[in-house]
């Protein structure tokens, strides 16, 4: 084993500084550059000397950051849709709460009320004006858009819709409210409809006025058919798998998936690690691992995290061979080297064949497998094949009856770039919604839905 060698450090906040001037170049990527209001206050030490990667770093952990908090177990049995019959329905007006983010990308289903993007205040090009005849096409009736959210003209609009319309309203982040869970604003909405959709799986995580300060107007509240598929699949299957049940966590950083691995190690018989905290896991083994991604600060967790996998029975696996880089770009010159023998100054961005070889065997063994975060820097062709090779082993896997789950974000990106989405049993619509289900969070969105309890017991 070779001897831990004495990493190179650079800070966050440094790397930050120095982005300002290369962020464009380094960044060809689906969501790259800095998020707009994230601060590089931390100063997390990389092995990294490669301001390139600190910066796709930086970025990756603004984003999986932004909505942390400390809720407690999701709670499941929701209300549906289908649980509302003809006579709920006909002729009510139904606040739906959708999340275009996704949609807009993937092709829409009908909506109501959605956001787009993080606008501050009414900003033309976050308009959902664009989506009006692509939405009637698919719905195949004539959808009326409104050019506000709340107000006297939407007021009229409403009152006048015929039975089996579309009335698509303005973003509804066009009103700071919105995200402020604003009470008022939310009584305004809810006073255009009698009853509540919510099929925003994607916001669920969000407590705004038009995903939970709603409920509290309209009677009844219930989960949409997306919205209930990703409880059944991202809360039900995992805590119920069938077994042997692997989870495969990959992505930039540990930090950002200690909750995942945490309650993962809870409910899994295998666990594949790839992506760059794989990094993180050697240096607490004390291997070298060159300029590659680490946590410094993490080093003592990730020791836990194996021994915790020991200490459950988690048959824990990481990457026996890594593709390394001369540096953080898509023509870096590259070579397979074993995790053991990382050179100084080269840096891994993908899981080798020997790793893709034992993780699919491995998987061969599984009847459920979820999937979060990729393998390696997947947005570069020449680091995207151990990504890919697992997308589609777990294509191949579904042929098989094999229950899949692809838990968002960059993992969804990964296997609609590899042409698997549809073969997979669920593909999640949520980056942040799914990651803090995997982790076993409440989403506000969801908790404040009706509890389908109260549905079976009124049928009674
Ligand atoms: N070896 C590596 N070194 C540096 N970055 C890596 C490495 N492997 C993967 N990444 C990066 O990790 C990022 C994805 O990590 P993240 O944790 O955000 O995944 P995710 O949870 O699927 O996505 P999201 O946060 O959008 O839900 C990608 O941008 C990828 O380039
Ligand atoms: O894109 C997403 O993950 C959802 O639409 C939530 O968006 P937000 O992070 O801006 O709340």
């Amino acid at each position: 084993m070779a001897s831990a060698a004495a990493p190179t450090t650079s800070s966050l906040s440094l790397a930050a500084r120095r982005a300002a001037s290369v962020a464009p170049a380094a960044a060809p990527l689906r969501r790259g550059g800095l998020a707009a209001g994230c601060q590089p206050a931390r100063s997390l030490a990389f092995a990294a000397a490669d301001h390139r990667l600190a910066v796709h770093v930086l970025s990756r952990c603004c984003a999986a950051s932004s909505a942390r908090g400390t809720r407690a177990i999701a709670t499941m049995a929701k209300k549906s849709v289908g649980d509302l019959t003809a006579a709920d329905l006909e002729g009510k007006r139904v606040f739906v709460r959708a999340d275009l983010n996704y949609l807009i990308s993937n092709g829409a289903k009908v909506i109501l009320s959605s956001h787009l993007g993080r606008p501050k205040g009414v900003t033309p090009k976050f308009s959902l004006a664009p989506l009006v005849p692509r939405l009637s096409e698919l719905l195949g009736i004539e959808v009326i858009k409104a050019d506000d959210v709340i107000g006297p003209e939407v007021e009229k609009l409403v009152s006048t819709l015929p039975n089996c319309s579309v009335l698509l309203l303005e973003n509804v982040r066009f009103y700071k409210e919105e995200e402020k869970n604003d009470p008022e604003f939310a009584k305004k909405l809810a006073s255009l409809a009698d009853l509540y959709v919510n099929d925003a799986f994607g916001t669920a995580h969000r407590a705004h006025a038009s995903t939970e300060g709603v409920t509290k107007f309209l009677k009844p509240s219930v989960a949409g058919f997306l919205l209930q598929k990703e409880l059944d699949y991202l809360v039900g299957a995992v805590s119920n798998p069938d077994r042997p049940f692997a989870a495969i966590v990959g992505g930039s950083k540990v930090s950002s998936k200690i909750g995942v691995i945490e309650s993962l190690l809870e409910k899994c018989d295998i666990l594949l690690l790839g992506g760059g905290m794989i990094f993180t896991f050697y240096k607490a083994q004390g291997l070298s691992v060159g300029a590659s991604l680490v946590e410094e600060d993490k080093l003592e967790l990730a020791t836990s995290l194996l021994a915790k996998a020991k200490e459950k029975g988690v048959s824990l696996l990481l990457p026996s061979d890594v593709v390394i880089a001369d540096k953080f770009a898509p023509d870096a010159n590259s070579k397979i080297v074993p995790a053991s023998e990382i050179p100084d100054g080269w840096m891994g961005l993908d899981i080798g064949p020997d790793s893709v070889a034992s993780f699919s065997s491995t998987l061969e063994t599984t009847k459920t497998v979820i999937w979060n975060g990729p393998m390696g820097v997947f947005e570069f062709d020449k680091f995207a094949i151990g990504t890919e090779a697992i997308a589609k082993k777990l294509a191949d896997l579904s042929g098989k009856g094999v229950t899949t789950i692809i838990g968002g974000g960059d993992s969804v990106a990964a296997v609609e770039k590899v042409g698997v989405a549809d073969v997979m049993s669920h593909i999640s619509t949520g980056g942040g919604a799914s990651l803090e289900l995997l982790e076993g969070k409440e989403l506000p969105g969801v908790v404040a839905l009706d509890e389908a309890v109260a549905v079976a017991r009124s049928k009674l």
